[in-house]
């Protein structure tokens, strides 16, 4: 599924985070939100900026990509992500850059999440998400990891469209 080279590819985070605190308060009214809501971000700047993105960012020499997604997710948002769990990868390929993203999702959380020079965070019910604003391959596979679930992928966008969509669900991601 993924390509040959993939070891060989620079490496890149997401990071999902899903809250929900079962007290029926309206989201905000105690900080978090009130069921099952996952934060994304308008990006300001690098890829995919303009849309809306799980956090994240490349991965640093010497890092792993869970200690990347804890790092990124700090920058971008202000907040520590507790328990960072795979669950999924996939192989970008584009005009300008190729990635080997690493897929994480978390329920656990330190602090509130507030705009930084990078990014503008905000709440969304996982059953709305913002699709026509975010990648367009993140339908394919976002509502799953969303609901625990583990994918594996390789998109091929040309001219900011996607070209090549490979996606196999339910399969092992565990590593790093
Ligand atoms: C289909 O491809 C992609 N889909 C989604 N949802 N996200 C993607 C895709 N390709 C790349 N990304 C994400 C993965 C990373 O979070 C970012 C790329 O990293 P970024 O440019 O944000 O890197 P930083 O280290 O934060 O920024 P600087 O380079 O500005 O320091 O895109």
């Amino acid at each position: 599924m993924l390509d040959d080279d993939a070891d060989e590819l620079p490496a890149a985070t997401l990071c999902h985070l899903v809250d929900g605190d079962d007290d029926d308060q309206p989201s905000g009214e105690d900080g978090r939100p009130a069921h099952d809501e996952t934060l994304l971000i308008r990006k300001k700047r690098g890829v995919g900026s303009g849309q809306w993105v799980g956090p994240g960012g490349k991965v640093e020499p010497g890092e792993t990509p869970r200690q990347c997604v804890v790092r990124e997710v700090r920058e971008e948002v202000g907040i520590d992500v507790l328990d960072p769990e795979k669950a999924g990868v996939f192989v970008y390929r584009s005009d300008d850059w190729d990635a080997v993203v690493h897929v994480f999702r978390a329920t656990e959380y330190a602090g509130t999440p507030e705009e930084t020079e990078e990014a503008d965070p905000a709440w969304f019910p996982v059953d709305d998400l913002p699709l026509s604003e975010m990648w367009q391959t993140d339908r394919e596979w976002l509502p799953v990891v969303l609901d625990g679930g583990t994918f594996r992928g390789r998109f091929v966008y040309s001219d900011g469209e996607p070209a090549d969509v490979d996606v196999t669900f339910g399969v092992d991601v565990r590593d790093n």
